[in-house]
């Protein structure tokens, strides 16, 4: 009963969340590039909840459109391109929602101009772009992260409690999105604009990295099914990666499943692993090989339920023959981070992007995050390289890499 109060109140207050704090003076002024569709959940209304955070300015190209969303999420000022947000030097940091194969160009743009990026997911179109804009592109003091919400999440810390890295034996992480959410026409959709389910379900590749704690050695095998229109476009994949600890791990995204396939047992963002039997500590003849499930990595805040299974079996110490067997189950749960045994201030209706724009303001200025989490430069080059691997396998190009190059100064 306390859980189901605690949901409807949890979800009510998602959606109507108490009275905005003021905004602290020294607040980070935000501005958007694209009117995109995804603005208000990953950073407007989280903005409203920070009072270090103001969005001060939307950019899009089409200036009724810009008006209309300014209007509409209280955005005081309108830039009628991307270059006069960049060149306005009260804006101190970028929030980057444009098509994948835009991310590159304009994030160093912003970094050139002297701006904090935070960069949607997948932070550019392929390994070659990731390596030029983490590894050379980011001037001293800024930040750049690649916006992989669902990591800062307290769900997403305990679930990772419950691993032991070394000794996963196979997982298998699900992302299907229902049809019903994007159009034919989307820019999820669009080669050039480094579109393609790999790419934008790009989150199963980070969750197995992220249960293996290392990067995959190979990709054994990658299918996929592209649009009728272009035999470049993946809207569904499957992969199988093997990792260095000899563990298998396999991802699965679908941009068009149906409706019931999405929601039943929690494909949307589902996760299993199987550990390795291991001996139990102090029990002479005990293993136990522990079995841990996610229901919804990547949006804990609405509802997730973590199932941790552990199977005993206790061995006759000569003949090694199994003399009992039994299984312990518990299922987890964290809302906030004291739940997930992290001393850190934090409410349950707060979003991942919520999170996440916590641990971005205390980067930019310069305070310690004490959840830990940040996705490094060379993690989002892993990130892109893992995307590379599947694409390559099941024979597709490479998203293109962008034409852009930096303005030498
Ligand atoms: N973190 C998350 O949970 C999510 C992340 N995303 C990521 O955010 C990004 C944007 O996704 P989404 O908001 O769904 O996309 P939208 O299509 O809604 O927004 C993309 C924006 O890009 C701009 N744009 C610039 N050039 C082009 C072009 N040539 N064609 C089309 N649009 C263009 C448009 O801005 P303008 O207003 O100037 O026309 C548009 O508003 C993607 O990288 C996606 O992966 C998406 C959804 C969820
Ligand atoms: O969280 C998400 O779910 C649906 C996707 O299409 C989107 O781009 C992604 O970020």
């Amino acid at each position: 009963m306390s859980s189901i109060l605690g949901f409807l109140q949890r979800n009510w207050q998602i959606i109507s969340p108490p009275s905005p704090p003021p905004k602290q003076e020294g607040a980070l002024k935000f501005g958007i590039l694209g009117a995109a569709n995804i603005g208000p959940n990953a950073l407007i209304h989280p903005a409203s909840l920070h009072p270090e955070v103001i969005v001060q300015a939307v950019a899009a190209r089409d200036k009724t459109k810009a008006e209309a969303y300014a209007r509409k999420h209280g955005i005081p000022e309108v830039k009628y391109t991307y270059d006069d947000l960049l060149a306005d030097p009260s804006i101190t940091c970028v929030y980057i929602p444009l098509p994948n194969g835009l991310h590159y160009e304009w994030a160093l743009k912003s970094l050139q101009a002297g701006k904090h990026v935070l960069l949607e997911k997948p932070s550019v179109s392929n390994s070659v772009e990731a390596k030029l804009l983490f590894s050379s592109s980011i001037p001293p003091g800024l930040v750049l992260l690649e916006a992989f919400h669902y990591r800062f999440q307290p769900s997403w810390l305990l679930f990772l409690q419950q691993l032991d890295p070394e000794n996963v034996a196979s997982a298998k992480v699900d992302m299907h999105i229902p049809s019903l959410l994007f159009g034919k026409d989307d820019v999820r959709f669009k080669y050039a604009l480094g579109g393609g389910a790999l790419m934008d379900l790009t989150y199963t590749m980070s969750v197995l990295r992220g249960i293996f704690k290392s990067e995959p050695a190979e990709c054994l095998d990658s299918k996929v099914e592209t649009v009728s229109d272009d035999p470049r476009v993946d809207y569904k994949y499957s992969g199988v990666w093997q990792f260095p600890n000899g563990g298998i791990g396999e991802t699965s995204g679908s941009l068009q499943a149906g409706l019931i396939e999405a929601f039943s047992g929690f494909k949307f963002a589902r996760a299993k692993v199987v550990h390795k039997p291991v001996a139990v500590d102090g029990k002479e003849g005990e293993e136990r090989v522990r079995t841990v499930r996610m229901a919804n990595w990547v949006m804990g805040a609405m509802y997730h339920r973590i199932e941790v299974e552990d199977e005993y079996v206790l061995r006759d110490r000569d003949t090694r023959e199994v003399v009992k067997r039994w299984k312990v189950n518990e299922v987890k749960k964290a809302y906030t981070f004291r739940e997930a045994g992290v001393d850190q201030d934090s409410e349950p209706y707060w979003l991942t992007y919520k999170h996440q724009l916590d641990a971005f303001v205390d980067r930019v200025k310069g305070r310690e995050s004490k959840t830990g989490t940040w996705i490094s430069g060379e993690d989002s080059i892993n990130q892109a390289r893992m995307i590379d691997m599947a694409y390559e396998k099941a024979g597709l190009p490479l998203r293109p890499t962008s034409e852009y190059r930096a303005v030498q100064r």
